[in-house]
């Protein structure tokens, strides 16, 4: 079978998408690349909140999530910015179909910690047979971080975490997290290349802080199930930092 890329936009980098970006999409695709996209959106869902005089509260870059809270991302995620990704995609001439955790059951869920965090999930399962046939017809997925427990009750997921999930399920050849830096900073320089321990060291540190712990943290689990690598980036034709699982030999 012809190799997966998954691409994770953030909220920051959705709206900065600029032409390299759709350059690198059409090339991948001509080259027979399989590409799944999963966005975010904290950004897009902090703002709504604030007009609606709702608090906001993240615990290690996860939102804690009450049903109000759950309300508003699901409005945002699934119903504004997974729209206008895939009519961008569609100006630029790509057949995308837009999705999110519950459809088809896409993405199964477990709360993380029901008590701390509330409706925030993570992934237990993901339906690859359902991303397979829409990629055998040449449909992009384009995904909401959204998921559903075994209740059938639907949840936030963060977004880096479910693409880390969607792309070790697909045993994904390269997971590109593309956010709003160009790669993680340590002493005020980007670390290239790095092993997972590593990466943990600089979390354990404060080095890694805020929104990125879930990124790295997702990053490590990606290439624990078998993605071959993930780039922490703000280009997706830049490397930016590399994580793999061994080291690569220059
Ligand atoms: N060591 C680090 N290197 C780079 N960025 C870091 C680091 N620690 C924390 N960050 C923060 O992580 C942010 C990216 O996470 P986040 O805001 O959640 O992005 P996204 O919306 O793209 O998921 C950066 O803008 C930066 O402020
Ligand atoms: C549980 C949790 O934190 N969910 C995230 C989902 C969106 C997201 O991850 O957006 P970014 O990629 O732009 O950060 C949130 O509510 O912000």
């Amino acid at each position: 079978m012809s190799e997966t890329i998954v691409i994770k936009l953030g909220g920051n980098a959705l709206s900065t998408i600029e032409p390299a970006f759709f350059k690198q999409i059409k090339d991948w695709q001509t080259a027979g690349k399989r590409l799944v996209f999963v966005h975010g959106g904290g950004p897009q869902i902090d703002t709504l909140l604030e007009k609606l005089h709702i608090g906001i509260e993240k615990k290690q870059g996860l939102r804690v999530t009450s049903r109000e809270v759950l309300d508003v991302a699901t409005m945002v995620l699934a119903g504004k910015i997974n729209t206008e990704m895939v009519l961008q995609f569609a100006a630029k001439g790509f057949q995308s179909i837009g999705l999110n955790g519950s459809d088809n059951l896409l993405l199964k869920v477990r709360p993380i910690h029901d008590q701390m965090l509330g409706y925030v999930g993570t992934v237990e399962h993901v339906n690859v047979a359902f991303l397979k046939m829409l990629l055998d017809h040449h449909l992009t997925p384009v995904i909401a971080p959204l998921g559903v427990d075994a209740n059938f009750q639907l949840y936030n997921v963060n977004a880096d975490i479910a693409a880390c999930h969607i792309a070790g399920a697909l045993q994904a050849e390269q997971l590109i997290l593309l956010t709003d830096v160009p790669g993680v900073f340590a002493n005020q320089r980007i670390i290239k290349e790095s092993l997972p321990q590593l990466m943990l060291d600089y979390i354990d540190r404060g080095v890694i802080i805020g929104g990125m712990i879930p990124k790295v943290k997702g990053a490590i689990a990606a290439v624990n199930r078998g993605v071959k690598r993930v780039h922490i980036t703000d280009r997706i034709q830049v490397s930016g930092t590399a994580i793999t699982k061994e080291a690569v030999l220059q």
